[in-house]
């Protein structure tokens, strides 16, 4: 099996897989990893960014801006159950999504919360490895699309999984979260399709999402949004 097929099937069957020792193009792998979904028949539903707060880098030592793709089988229905079996090791993180209006514009924002999980054994990668397997996208909640106002971007951010508590702020996002878009299609190498979601990337360190877990964002203006965990 070449590495897409390989990290499809840790995904389908969650068991982790070992680092790569092949040589491959990291976006290339993860194309063809989507593909293979699509072929599925899962529909692509947006784009997330990764490592965009210096709390993300800290806490994976990865120093640079990772995009992955989104899909309708990754979308829980807001304050929904999500069962960990499906995981490997899941974590939990905070972050603020933007729907792509007409011509790459934001239409609106809302609060959410991204389910990330590593297909690599112990969550440990390189830049190039965490790429190729869709940048540990997993799953993802979104809160109610509220109108975006740009003046509003550098929010706080109250961020509960299970007995963990941490406080951020959105503004921590790329230094500013109303740049997420544009980074999104740069590297996306082109507009972003009207309708799609883009997760700007996490607000602050992940936290693991063990089973009997009830999680939650919120952010300043923007309200809140809920997981429970089975
Ligand atoms: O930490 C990972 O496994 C890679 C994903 C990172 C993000 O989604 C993020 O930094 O928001």
């Amino acid at each position: 099996m070449n590495l897409a097929e390989r990290l499809d099937e840790a995904c389908r069957t969650a068991r982790p897989i070992a680092q790569p020792t092949e040589s491959f193009d990291p976006y290339e792998v993860q194309r063809e990893l989507i593909d293979l979904r699509l072929k599925r028949g899962e529909r692509l539903t947006g784009v997330k960014l990764g490592f965009t707060s210096e709390a993300k880098r800290a806490q994976m030592g990865v120093h640079d801006l990772i995009l992955g793709r989104l899909t309708d089988a990754m979308a829980v229905q807001e304050g929904g159950t999500l069962d960990t079996a499906r995981f490997i090791h899941p974590r939990v993180e905070p972050e603020v999504a933007y729907l792509v209006g007409v011509g790459g514009t934001v239409a609106a924002v809302a609060p959410a919360v991204e389910v990330i999980d590593s297909r690599y054994e112990n969550f440990r990668f390189s830049l190039e490895s965490v790429i190729a397997d869709n940048t540990s996208g997993a799953a993802y909640v979104l809160g109610p699309w509220q109108p975006y106002d740009p003046a509003r971007w550098n929010l706080g951010v109250l961020f509960r999984a299970g007995g963990a508590v941490q406080y951020g702020s959105t503004g921590a996002i790329l230094g500013d979260p109303r740049r997420a878009v544009a980074e999104a299609a740069r590297l996306a190498g082109g507009p972003l399709e009207e309708g799609w979601v883009v997760l700007a990337g996490a607000a602050t360190a992940a936290e693991p999402l063990r089973p009997g877990m009830h999680v939650t964002a919120e952010i300043q203006h923007l309200g809140s949004v809920a997981l429970r965990s089975i």
